[in-house]
């Protein structure tokens, strides 16, 4: 693999020309400034980066702890970090002559980004969605088609994440010559995991760049939630050689991980493969993938990318988790106290920040990647409320 024993490509046959035409296309890309100088100069005019740093000094009061940083992609066009992947893959999608654009959605803002890009580069685009999921996140079904996407519904297994991202491999394998897979997170068969590293990197670039402008020193800690990891990575890759900085990737405890109703595939899971990729995936004792479970729709998937589980092995970053009642406690916690609506899965990385920074001296720096806005969790997060 890749990452240590992690990653590789798993895949039929059939998407081997694929895989080895992305990865070709990747590589020429990554040696072509000019490639580069488009996908930056998109990244301030189109998606307003960098993001900014915030000092959130009504939550740093209120725990009497670290020095609590924002890092505000929920700032960024289409709200959440998924548009820096989008807009790279979208320019590779170009150089390889494709028209048609696909792509898996959990949350709705990997959708609504590729669908953006699409409108933006007036491709073809099909985004599969399972049903649970278009229930939960609707208002980011009607941003899709309101931007010209066709969303496909998916009823199979959960019709969650996982589920979507069967149809959508299932698509490519029948489409491979005039369709490309934009995959949102870093997760997937190679070159997926390391590419989408490679777009998300920015975040991680950009703070270590505010926060020396701002303190004059590098952060104590850093928090991200971990889906597939595409946000925690990115955020976190600039710093993996400062030892000195602690890293905490919080995964989707759901209703607790005794409860087994959960999307913690590190803190919880064991090695397999799914998706093509070899990594952390939550399994029965024969191997087969169990149901995952969380609020939020965008941590829903029973695995984690494979650069994460190098990095889990290797002890470099704390993987912990946080419940739904934690994760939506932080919402309202952020939303009343700082003004700013949180996405359910950032929400899961303020939970964990509300036990760590306490625990941290006042003159210690904390930074947490707020990786999206809360605008599609009103409903989710009001209906919890009720059952409780
Ligand atoms: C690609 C499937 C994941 C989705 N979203 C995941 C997500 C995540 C988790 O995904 P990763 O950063 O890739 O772990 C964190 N924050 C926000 C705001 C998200 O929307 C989506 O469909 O929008």
């Amino acid at each position: 693999g890749q990452f240590g024993p992690y990653g590789g490509r798993y895949m039929p046959e059939t998407l081997v020309p694929a895989l080895d035409e992305l990865e070709r296309h990747f590589k020429a890309a990554l040696a072509d400034e000019d490639f580069w100088q488009a996908y930056r100069g998109m990244l301030v005019d189109y998606v307003g980066r960098p993001s900014p740093l915030f000092l959130a000094q009504g939550v740093t009061q209120e725990l009497g702890g670290a020095q609590i940083y924002l890092k505000r992609e929920d700032l960024n066009h289409t709200g959440a970090h998924k548009i820096n992947n989008c807009l790279g893959q979208i320019l590779l999608a170009r150089r390889m002559g494709k028209r048609r654009i696909i792509a898996e959605t959990g949350a709705g803002q990997h959708g609504v980004a590729t669908a953006t890009v699409c409108a933006l580069h007036g491709l073809q685009c099909v985004v599969y969605m399972g049903a649970e999921d278009m229930a939960r996140q609707s208002v980011n079904v009607r941003r899709m088609r309101m931007l010209g996407a066709e969303v496909r519904v998916v009823h199979a297994g959960t019709a969650t994440l996982k589920d979507a991202m069967n149809e959508a491999l299932r698509d490519w394998i029948a489409h491979p010559a005039d369709t490309y897979y934009l995959l949102g997170t870093g997760a997937g068969p190679h070159p997926y995991p390391w590419l989408v590293r490679e777009f998300q990197k920015v975040i991680g670039e950009e703070t270590r760049q505010q926060i020396a402008a701002k303190t004059g020193r590098m952060p104590d800690a850093m928090v991200a939630c971990v889906g597939g990891g595409s946000n925690a990575m990115g955020f976190f890759y600039p710093f993996l050689e400062l030892e000195d900085v602690r890293l905490y990737g919080v995964e989707a405890g759901g209703l607790g991980l005794a409860s087994g109703a959960h999307a913690a595939s590190i803190s919880a899971g064991h090695e397999g493969v799914l998706h093509g990729c070899r990594s952390y995936y939550l399994q029965d004792g024969d191997g087969q993938i169990v149901n995952a479970h969380s609020i939020s729709a965008g941590l829903d998937y029973p695995g984690v990318g494979p650069e994460h589980a190098l990095l889990h092995d290797r002890g470099r970053v704390d993987y912990v988790s946080v419940t739904d009642a934690q994760a939506v406690a932080a919402f309202h916690w952020l939303t009343r106290k700082e003004g700013i609506l949180p996405a359910l899965e950032s929400a899961h990385a303020l939970a964990y920040v509300r036990e760590l920074a306490p625990r941290m001296a006042r003159d210690q720096i904390l930074v947490v990647c707020l990786s999206g806005r809360g605008d599609k969790d009103l409903d989710t997060v009001t209906q919890f409320g009720e059952e409780v």
